[in-house]
């Protein structure tokens, strides 16, 4: 799968999705920016088809001028739109001021949507990109840790104030393009939050990739870059094997939902104001393992061993505010992979062997929910 390239001092990894849909590339490396015209003329978007880069009020100042720079250097012609920074933006309101935009903009459907940001920015301009017009190109440029996960696999989509990214598609970018060098001026708790995806793609994946997100704890908190990089690429090796199997989460691409259940439902009850995303599912996992001890008979060290990689990197294992048990029941109870009103879980017999779990019983998932409440 790798073929890493040195060209002109930098090194460019790229590693290929096989989709059904389309096939792409994702490229991870330091200092990869100065590549996207490049990457765009070799994926054949000419300098005539209009770009509509969508970003949020953090990236804006730090990259935009700098991205319209080159594109406009190579004859591109930009167009950007700007949304409010934060999940509140995956919203039905943000989705229909970028319809508005892109109209005023003159887009067509040869026009190609450059998604400049995290996960928020990718699948709100995803979700435009696969909806517009019934469907144009799009390439995600992800500025976030998290977003080496968001990025690649096409799920793309908008959140409903009763549940997490209620509406959305399948719609798959024609490349990704990480620069990790963004992850130098993100807030730590953003960093922090990240490192909740990639120690869930350890856990499901293998003991190897756990052990070496031990190993490098410090230096990866520390913003090691090329350490960095090494964990982006082997998070995305985890995410694109998962997603080239099984597209359409038809089967085990629910792995990736692991700690997932418990997560979006404190997103959804917060109102996706308290936790960020990889909080939420850090807390989750914790709680997956506390099932998976008491319905799959994992070791009880799953438990402690989750929480102690978790709390390494500054995670939050505990839920820290009193919603009421029955408010997160009856997220987690719509949740989309429930089957039939029963609740579904990914659980864990040990790492990497992770299963979805349908028809637990409301009983063990209190328990696990008071465990998390109070310390337990
Ligand atoms: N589609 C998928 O498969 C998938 C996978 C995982 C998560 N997600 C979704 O991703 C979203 C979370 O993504 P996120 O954690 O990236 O959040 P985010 O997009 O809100 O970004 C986090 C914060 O960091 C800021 N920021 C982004 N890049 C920056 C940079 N380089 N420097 C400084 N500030 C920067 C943003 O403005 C924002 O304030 C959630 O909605 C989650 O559901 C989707
Ligand atoms: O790509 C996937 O599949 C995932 O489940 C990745 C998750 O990290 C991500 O949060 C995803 O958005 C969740 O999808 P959903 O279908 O549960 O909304
Ligand atoms: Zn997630």
């Amino acid at each position: 799968m790798l073929t890493g390239k040195e060209q002109r001092g930098f090194k460019m990894r790229e590693l290929r999705v096989q989709t059904k849909s389309r096939p792409y590339s994702v490229f991870v490396g330091i200092d990869l920016l100065t590549q996207l015209p490049i990457l765009l003329l070799r994926h054949e978007v000419q300098t005539k088809q209009k770009l509509f880069l969508v970003t949020d009020s953090h990236v804006y100042p730090l990259y935009a001028n700098g991205i319209l720079g080159s594109l406009q250097a190579a004859g591109y012609d930009v167009h950007i739109a700007v949304i409010p920074a934060g999940e509140k933006s995956k919203s039905l309101e943000t989705l229909d001021q970028l319809y508005s935009d892109a109209i005023k903009a003159g887009l067509d459907r040869s026009s190609v949507v450059l998604a400049l940001g995290g996960g928020v920015v990718g699948d709100l301009a995803g979700f435009f990109a696969a909806s517009f017009m019934r469907g144009i190109p799009f390439v995600q440029i992800p500025t976030t840790l998290l977003a080496h996960d968001s990025s690649i696999g096409g799920k793309v989509g908008i959140n409903h104030k009763l549940g997490k990214n209620y509406m959305g598609a399948f719609h798959q970018p024609l490349f990704v393009l990480f620069d990790v060098k963004f992850l130098a001026s993100l807030p730590e708790r953003e960093l922090v939050s990240g490192f909740a995806e990639v120690v869930k793609h350890a856990f499901i994946w293998d003991k190897q990739f756990v052990a070496w997100l031990e190993g490098n704890n410090k230096a990866l908190m520390q913003r090691d870059l090329p350490i960095l990089e090494e964990a982006i690429y082997q998070g995305c090796k985890v995410k694109i094997s998962v997603v080239s199997d099984d597209e359409r989460e038809n089967g085990i691409r629910a792995i990736l939902n692991y700690g997932h259940t418990i997560g979006h439902a404190l997103e959804s009850v917060s109102e996706y104001q308290f936790y960020t995303h990889g909080e939420a599912i850090s807390i989750g996992m914790v709680g997956a393992a506390m099932l998976s001890v008491d319905v799959l008979d994992a070791p009880s060290s799953l438990i402690q061993d989750t929480e102690t990689l978790l709390r390494k990197f500054s995670l939050p294992t505990r839920i820290e505010n009193n919603w009421s048990d029955e408010a997160l029941l009856q997220v987690m109870k719509r949740d989309k992979k429930a089957k039939l009103g029963n609740y579904t879980f990914v659980l864990s017999e040990e790492v990497g062997k992770t299963q979805v779990v349908n028809g637990i019983s409301e009983a063990k998932i209190r328990e696990v929910l008071q465990k998390l409440k109070r310390g337990g």
